[in-house]
């Protein structure tokens, strides 16, 4: 029988872990606040940007939303950082990716005070995450890893691939996947746009990790029976629905459950963890910033 990873049953228990760590900060005078930039009149942006400050609500977090028009200068987007920096309510600072072209966004992820990155995107914390001294872990990739020890599947010693090379995902996702520590010490292999007989590599793996953006590329026949897929694709594709698409994973769910023993589902998997993942970064930057300690899990 194929597991399905139930990512809301697993990012609910965490919010609620991270929660009482909230109320233990709360208790000593320090309210976790996040701030939340929105710069595109992207529908998908704009949706999880709202699922950002709904998630801040629900966990005991002060969530603070500023939208800029997406043709202001990137100047007055890098001025807005500066003043969150400046704000000392302000813990966590995440601007939603991607921007409008005519902004550098590396300057931009440049510009957040590296403790306020709970994105974890500044190089600063990506070069601490490679260096096996992790600050904030990007999201995306530490929600896969919890995902993972949710579900019992043990990554030491075994073969991961991960499809897709992106700043947000796939490399750090690779990064922590070969860390010497719990949830690492997997022996990874990274994919991309021009990786030859992808099929080749990803059937050779134990753990999949499809984060290529690309809507079901990864098939049932490009797997090994009884490996473990994660699917962190979330696509927005044609449909005849009340909204006028549905979303689909980077993994043909139908084809690939029947090969593996464990897979998690879009929507329901990847996705409710990154969020979660969001608020415990925010409420390590506030303890992090405050002093108070509150024994994140
Ligand atoms: N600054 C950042 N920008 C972006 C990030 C990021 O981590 N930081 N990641 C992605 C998008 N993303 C978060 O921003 C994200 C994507 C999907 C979900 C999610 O919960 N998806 C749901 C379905 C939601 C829907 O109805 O559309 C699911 O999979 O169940 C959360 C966050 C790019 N930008």
């Amino acid at each position: 029988m194929t597991t399905i990873i139930d990512g809301n049953e697993i990012a609910d228990r965490i919010r609620a872990d991270v929660s009482d760590c909230a109320t233990r900060l709360a208790d000593e005078g320090v309210t976790p606040g996040l701030a939340t930039v929105l710069m595109s009149d992207d529908g998908a942006s704009e949706t999880y940007v709202s699922m950002k400050q709904r998630a801040c609500e629900e966990t005991g977090i002060e969530g603070i939303h500023q939208e800029l028009d997406p043709d202001a200068s990137a100047e007055t987007l890098l001025q807005r950082i500066d003043d969150l920096n400046d704000d000392p309510t302000v813990h966590g600072i995440l601007v939603q990716m991607p921007v409008p072209d005519h902004v550098d966004s590396r300057a931009v992820l440049e510009r957040i005070d590296p403790m306020k990155d709970v994105d974890g995107f500044h190089p600063e914390n990506v070069g601490r995450v490679v260096a096996g001294n992790a600050r904030f872990k990007p999201c995306t990739p530490h929600g896969v890893q919890k995902l993972l020890e949710a579900a019992d599947v043990d990554t030491e010693g075994k073969d991961a691939v991960v499809v897709g090379r992106s700043d947000i995902v796939g490399k750090p996702m690779a990064n922590l996947l070969i860390q010497k520590a719990p949830g690492g010490n997997a022996t990874t292999t990274v994919c991309h746009s021009r990786t030859d007989d992808l099929a080749e590599k990803t059937r050779a793996a134990d753990i999949v990790v499809a984060a290529a953006g690309v809507p079901e590329m990864i098939t049932g026949d490009m797997l090994s029976a009884g490996s473990t897929v994660v699917d962190v694709g979330v696509n927005r594709v044609e449909a005849d629905t009340e909204k006028g698409y549905e979303l689909v994973g980077d993994v043909e769910f139908e084809s690939a459950k029947e090969k593996a023993d464990a897979i998690t589902p879009v929507p329901g998997g990847v996705g409710p963890m990154t969020i979660a993942m969001l608020m415990y970064n925010t409420v390590k930057a506030a303890s992090l910033q405050s002093g108070v300690d509150v024994d994140l899990p």
